[in-house]
C-alpha cells in the first residue's frame, strides 16, 4: 500500500465512523413549530416533511439553505465501447467543456436555483481542454476510463478507494466554503449500464428489471443491454462485499459521489440525489455505512426503471417528479428551491401564537 492509498483508507475509516442519525430532537422541534404556523395542520404537505428532514440532518430546529452547491463528477467507462449506450465515449470528455464554458443543462438550472457548480473528473480518457477564464473542472484524475466490466474488473479496489477519498475531499472542500445543501451530479456515457449492473448484484435484482434505455437506446439494443448487465453479473458473482461489487462494476465517478454523500453526511449537510446513476453511488454509500441514508434526499423520479427501485430500497420518496433522464445534477438542481422554500417557510412564516391564539388545532 501507498502512502497515498493509506491516507485514502484512513479517510473513508474516519468519515464513516463519524457518522451520525437523523438529529431526532431537532426533527421533533421543526416538526412543532411546523405544527404551529398559520395554516390548516399539515396543510404544506411534502414541504413540511422537507423541512423536518433537513432539521434532523442539520441538527437544528432552524435549518438554512443560504449556500447550495451542485457537484458533477465525470469519468469514462470501459463498458461504453461495448456497444450499451446511444452515445459515443467521446462525449464525456465533451460534455465536461460544456460544463466549464457554463453551456450545459447543469449550468443553467444551477444559475437559475442560485447554486454554486463545481465540476471533478475523476477520469475521463481525454481531458478536456479548458479555456482560460472558464470555470475550473477540478482534477481527481484515478485513471484514464475503467476497464470493461465484461471482460475484467473496472477498477482495483484501491482505485475505488482512492475514488471515494477524492469524493470526501470534495465534500469537505464545498462544506468548509459554506456549502449547507449539496446536489449531486454526474456526466459518464455507459453510467447507466454500470449503474445497473451495481443496482441488480447490491439489491439481488432480475438485470431485465433494472435495465433501460439510459440516453435512448431500444429495440434489439436495449435487449443487448440487458444482457450485457446479465454477463457482467455472471462474470463477477464471485465477488464479496460492497467495496469487491463497486471496484469490479465501476464506475470512477459512482465511487466518488458514494464518498461525496459520506463526507456531507459526516459534516451534517443534506445530499440531494440526482437521477439513476447519482441513487447507485447512494447505494454504495448506505452498504458501507447504513446511517448515511439520513443525509439524504431524493430529487427526481428518473423514468429509468431501476431508480424507483433503488428508492424504494433506500426508503426515500422523490421531492419532484417531472420524467427527468439527462442526470448532469439537472434534477437535484431544481429540488434546491423547493427545499429552500420549505426552510424558509419554518424560518419566516409566523405562528397561530404570534396572532394571540394558544389553540392551533382544529375543531374536535
Ligand atoms: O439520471 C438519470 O436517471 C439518467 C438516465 C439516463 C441517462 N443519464 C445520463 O446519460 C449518460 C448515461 O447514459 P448511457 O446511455 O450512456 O448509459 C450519463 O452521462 C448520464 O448522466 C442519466
Ligand atoms: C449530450 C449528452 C449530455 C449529457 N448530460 C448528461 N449525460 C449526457 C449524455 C449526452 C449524450
Amino acid at each position: 500500500m501507498t502512502e497515498h492509498h493509506t491516507d485514502a483508507v484512513a479517510l473513508i475509516e474516519r468519515t464513516i465512523a463519524a457518522l451520525r442519525p437523523l438529529d431526532a430532537e431537532a426533527a421533533a422541534a421543526a416538526a412543532a413549530a411546523m405544527d404551529g404556523k398559520v395554516k390548516p395542520l399539515r396543510s404544506l404537505g411534502d414541504l413540511e416533511s422537507l423541512a423536518v428532514r433537513v432539521a434532523g440532518i442539520q441538527g437544528t430546529a432552524s435549518p438554512t439553505v443560504a449556500s447550495p452547491a451542485v457537484v458533477v463528477c465525470a469519468a469514462d467507462h470501459g463498458i461504453a465501447r461495448d456497444g450499451v449506450s446511444a452515445y459515443p465515449q467521446e462525449v464525456t470528455g465533451l460534455m465536461l467543456q460544456g460544463f466549464a464554458a457554463g453551456t450545459a443543462a447543469v449550468g443553467v438550472l444551477t444559475a437559475q436555483a442560485g447554486a454554486r457548480l463545481v465540476v471533478a473528473d475523476l477520469g475521463v480518457v481525454e481531458p478536456p481542454q479548458i479555456a482560460p477564464g472558464q470555470n475550473e473542472v477540478l482534477d481527481r484524475r484515478v485513471r484514464p476510463g475503467t476497464a470493461s466490466s465484461l471482460t475484467g474488473e473496472a477498477m482495483t479496489r484501491a482505485e475505488a478507494e482512492q475514488a471515494v477519498a477524492h469524493g470526501i475531499g470534495l465534500a469537505h472542500l464545498l462544506v468548509d466554503d459554506g456549502a449547507d445543501l449539496v446536489g449531486l451530479g454526474e456526466m459518464g456515457i455507459g453510467n447507466t449500464t454500470t449503474a445497473s449492473a451495481l443496482t441488480a448484484a447490491l439489491l439481488e435484482r432480475d438485470p431485465a428489471r433494472v435495465t433501460g434505455p439510459g440516453t435512448g437506446v431500444s429495440g434489439d439494443a436495449l435487449a443487448a443491454k440487458v444482457a450485457a448487465v446479465d454477463a457482467i453479473l455472471r462474470r463477477h458473482e464471485d465477488a464479496r462485499g460492497t467495496w469487491d461489487v463497486l471496484a469490479r462494476m465501476g464506475g470512477l465517478e459512482v465511487a466518488a459521489l458514494a464518498g461525496v454523500i459520506l463526507g456531507c453526511a459526516e459534516r451534517r449537510v443534506p445530499v440531494l440525489l440526482d437521477g439513476f446513476i447519482t441513487t447507485a453511488a447512494a447505494l454504495v454509500a448506505w452498504r458501507l455505512a447504513p446511517v448515511s441514508v439520513d443525509a439524504m434526499i431524493a430529487a427526481t423520479l428518473s423514468p429509468e426503471p431501476g431508480h424507483a427501485v433503488q428508492l424504494e430500497a433506500l426508503g426515500l420518496e422523490p421531492v419532484l417528479r417531472l420524467s427527468m433522464r439527462l442526470g448532469e445534477g439537472s434534477g437535484a438542481s431544481l429540488a434546491i428551491p423547493v427545499v429552500r422554500s420549505a426552510v424558509a417557510v419554518l424560518a419566516e412564516m409566523g405562528s397561530f401564537a404570534d396572532l394571540g391564539l394558544a389553540e392551533a388545532s382544529p375543531h374536535a
